[in-house]
């Protein structure tokens, strides 16, 4: 699971460049988005944008809304039903039986809600996934980071780590602070840092130059070391939307 402290602090590019990272190492990658919002019916989402960054990547789309807001906020204002649990849960789950390593993106923060009683911290727990943490490292970092990981380990489940969502040529002095003191605050270490600007490059130059924005130690752990299921070994995923498939 990829969540952030907040909405628009760079989840999308780090789980592109995470992706071209884990694909430059052999590793069957693919990317779920639960729930977009602010996206028309056939508008580009977070995963048109990762293809693009990342190249064509297995991907998976459970539901979209329109406006601009939290799912579940979306589904009310749009007088539409909420994402049911069990579907969203069971296609996500088929999803990510169907491939080595699956990065699900979440929508905002943690404890945004996918549904009145549903939010991205329980499809976390669902899958019994580790959960990487997007900050945006200006000053208020701390506060939101810490009660992002308190959260994640309230849940029984392991925070695998802080990326920087996008660290300035010339990162102010609570930016400096904030690369220091997150780690020791939170517990858990700073993995990844991706430079400002990072999402505006070319796929050339993005696939080239993303893996050196992470800690090649963590990358290593993240690495499986079990081959590759075949293809007989694993269920079919249940049928998915129109958004499911390699976008170009
Ligand atoms: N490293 C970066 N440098 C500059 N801009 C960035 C960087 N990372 C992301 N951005 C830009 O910031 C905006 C928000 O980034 P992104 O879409 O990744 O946020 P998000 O956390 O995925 O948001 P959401 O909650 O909607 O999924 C985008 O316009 C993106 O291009
Ligand atoms: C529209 C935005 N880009 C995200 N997809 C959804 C962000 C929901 C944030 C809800 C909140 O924490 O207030
Ligand atoms: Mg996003």
């Amino acid at each position: 699971m990829i969540t952030g402290t907040s909405t628009d602090v760079g989840k999308t590019v780090v789980t592109a460049a995470l992706a071209v990272t884990l694909v430059d190492r052999g590793v069957d990658v693919a990317v779920c988005k639960p729930a977009q919002t602010g996206v028309g019916p056939d508008g580009p989402g977070d995963l048109a944008t990762v293809t693009a960054l990342a190249g064509a990547l297995p991907t998976h789309e459970c539901v979209r809304f329109a406006d601009p807001l939290a799912p579940e906020t979306a589904a009310r204002h749009a007088g539409t039903p909420q994402a049911d649990r069990g579907t969203m849960g069971d296609q996500i789950a088929g999803f990510v039986a169907a491939h080595q390593m699956t990065l699900v993106e979440g929508s905002g923060g943690l404890l945004v809600r996918l549904a009145p009683e549903h939010t991205i911290l329980d499809v976390a727990a669902a899958l019994a996934a580790d959960v990487l943490v997007v900050v945006d490292p200006a000053l208020g970092a701390l506060n939101h980071a810490e009660l992002t990981v308190r959260a994640i380990r309230s849940a029984g489940l392991r925070p695998a780590g802080l990326v920087l969502g996008s660290w300035p040529g010339t990162p102010d002095l609570a930016m400096r602070c904030n690369r220091e003191d997150l780690p020791r605050l939170t517990g858990v270490p700073v993995v990844g840092v991706l430079p400002a600007g990072a999402g505006g490059r070319s796929r050339a130059e993005f696939t080239e130059t993303a893996p050196g924005w992470f800690d090649p130690g963590w990358i290593e752990s993240l690495t499986p070391t079990t081959p590759m299921p075949s293809p007989q070994s694993v269920p079919a995923p249940p049928s998915v939307p129109a958004h499911q498939g390699v976008h170009p």
